[in-house]
């Protein structure tokens, strides 16, 4: 990638972009992102068809390469749900219902996902199905590249500013803070957006410039 050619973040989420960019200009090789903000639909599915879907149609709206990125909360105890739709969790029944969703379940542990996807651009349609049209695309550059991070943590009472999302619930395990709680530098380090963007950047350094 580029350094004169920045990559595109489509989100609609301030909170994720200035970690993202956080996160991505430190370390010896800074990679710079500039950002779309764009309201994209999110279809229902496992959270890489969420954001395979996601990227592909951010791609066709900027015209060119670009990152999206989803971001689920798995509970143990609810085969993993609400998963992707946590976001619509949050909105509807805030930090006490998420606790509340818990309560009678013997197990508190949830898992924080994020898994980014990266678009070399749309491509033109080819006219095959199925599997086969899923490694024509990845073949031809269309089919998003998916990256994940995982951090498992406990569900706790809200603790902390109430900044973003439901960090002030999430207590990562092995430690006595929430994400919420802690300085962002240290959650940069275990979270779930943190371990992504390794894989991400490791992947970006590889293309050739
Ligand atoms: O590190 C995080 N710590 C706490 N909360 C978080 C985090 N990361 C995302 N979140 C919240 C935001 C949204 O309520 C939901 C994900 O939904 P998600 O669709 O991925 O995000 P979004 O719609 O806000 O932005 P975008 O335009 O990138 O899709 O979890
Ligand atoms: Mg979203």
């Amino acid at each position: 990638m580029s350094p004169s050619k920045p990559l595109v973040f489509v989100t609609g989420n301030a909170n994720k972009l200035k970690e993202v960019k956080e996160i991505l200009s430190q370390g010896g090789n800074p990679i710079e992102i500039e950002s779309q903000n764009l309201d994209i639909p999110e279809i229902q599915g496992t959270t890489v068809e969420v954001a395979r879907a996601k990227c592909q149609r951010a791609a066709e709206l900027v015209g060119g390469p670009c990152i999206t990125e989803d971001t689920a909360l798995c509970y143990v105890a609810l085969n993993g749900l609400p998963g992707p739709y946590i976001k619509h969790f949050m909105a509807e029944i805030g930090h006490e219902g998420l606790n509340n969703l818990l309560v009678g379940f013997p197990t508190k542990v949830a898992e924080a996902v994020c898994t980014f996807a990266y678009s070399a651009g749309p491509g033109a349609l080819l006219a095959v199905t199925g599997t086969k049209r899923r490694d024509a695309e990845e073949s031809a550059g269309t089919e998003p590249i998916i990256f994940e991070g995982r951090t498992e943590g406990t569900i706790v009472p809200a603790r902390g500013p109430k900044v973003f999302g439901w960090d002030a619930v999430f207590e990562p395990l092995g430690f006595d803070q929430t994400y919420a709680e802690m300085p962002s530098d240290v959650k940069h380090k275990i979270s779930h957006r943190g371990k992504a963007l390794e894989k991400l950047r490791a992947y970006l350094q590889s293309l050739p410039a």
